[in-house]
């Protein structure tokens, strides 16, 4: 499918972005006041240039007078009120989710919820070959591996290294929160480190649970390519295997999108060898763009759901990719129960360095 126009459900993103600012991507919004003036917790005046550094502005770190000066990313000390974009922790669940879980849900709508599990596992395999070295692998991830995912990114999100919304000095944002496991990734230098710059917090490490999950998607894809492919390479020439040492965590909110960029910050080897990304999506369902130029118009469009695993590897690694929009109240309700994950989509990218 194209991604032009306007969707069925009114996502229309991506339309009229002034000419002269295309440094923000094809999907971004500017925030007028020239000064990161918003805590985290505003997430309406945010825009996206993963991917653009080029001709993007710099990040307003505290040392460069951002209203976050001096502040130390605590959850317990914050300053919430005056606090900048780039230090504040941000929860991605509501309420407390320690302890037993709570379901709110009629049992009319548990059975429902229930049967569309089922159904989705009967229906197997539905997965997509989008391209060469690109594989989506439909309701990959369990119910109870979606809430453990949840669970585990929330906890880390609100301690040191967590979710924070990077800056720009005039104000344009990312439209997202973003964390990162395994090592930093700098959207600034576009340089991958060990700690973060700004506030010299240690990237919390890649949860070995997550890898498991990254291997077996590395088999069940590989299987599907055999299956599936034109090409007479081997599936591991098409989409090589890989062991992730980064982990980006991005949460959008439901107003959240990303501009259309490559993924070219890793190392020359890794890209060389086309070491795919693999994509995990959880919550509201987004509208994934993809193409060979970074024009949106010529793009295709792919709807991600919560359980969605998509490879990018091999031909395909250097692709443009972004997402024009969050589809609002799509996540499967037990989850929201379960997880009370904020309105809006949590997604992982792991990548090998
Ligand atoms: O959210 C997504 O599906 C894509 C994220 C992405 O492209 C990135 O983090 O580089
Ligand atoms: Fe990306």
């Amino acid at each position: 499918m194209k991604a032009g126009g306007r969707t069925p459900d009114g996502c229309s993103r991506g339309r009229g972005i002034p000419r002269g600012r295309e440094w923000v991507g094809q999907f971004a919004d500017l925030a007028s006041s020239g000064k990161p003036s918003v805590c985290w917790d505003d997430r309406d005046s945010v825009s996206s240039s993963r991917g653009l550094r080029d001709k993007t502005p710099p990040i307003v770190r505290p040392e460069q007078g951002g209203v976050s000066s001096g502040k130390v990313r605590d959850k317990n000390t914050a300053e919430h009120s005056n606090c900048g974009p780039d230090i504040c922790p941000f929860d991605i669940c509501t309420g407390d989710i320690i302890g037993p879980v709570k379901l709110n849900l009629s049992l009319l709508q548990v059975n429902r919820e229930k049967r569309r599990e089922r159904e989705l596992s009967k229906n197997v395999p539905q997965h997509r070959y989008l391209g060469p070295g690109m594989v989506l692998l439909k309701n990959f991830i369990s119910h109870q591996d979606q809430v453990h995912i949840i669970k585990l990114c929330r906890e880390l999100g609100l301690g040191l290294g967590g979710f924070y919304r990077p800056g720009y000095r005039d104000g344009a944002k990312l439209h997202l929160q973003m964390m990162c496991l395994g090592k930093n990734w700098d959207p600034e230098s576009r340089l991958y480190g060990v700690k973060r710059p700004f506030d010299g917090a240690v990237p919390p490490k890649i949860p070995e649970e997550f890898k498991n999950l990254v291997e077996g998607a590395f088999q069940a894809s590989h299987d599907f390519v055999r299956q599936n492919s034109k090409s007479d390479k081997s599936v591991e020439d098409e989409l090589p295997w890989m062991l992730p040492d980064i982990c980006l965590v991005n949460f959008y909110s439901n107003d959240g999108r990303l501009g259309l960029h490559q993924d070219r910050d890793e190392s020359k080897d890794s890209l060389h060898k086309g070491l795919p990304v693999v994509s995990f999506s959880l919550g509201n369902s987004a509208e994934f763009l993809y193409g060979a130029e970074r024009d949106v118009d010529m793009a295709e469009k792919v709807v991600l759901e919560s359980g969605d695993v998509l490879l990018i590897g091999g031909k395909s690694r250097l692709i443009f990719h972004g997402v024009s929009c969050v589809r609002v109240d799509t996540a499967p309700k037990r989850l929201i129960e379960e997880t009370k994950l904020k309105p809006g989509r949590l997604n992982l990218t792991f990548r090998q360095y």
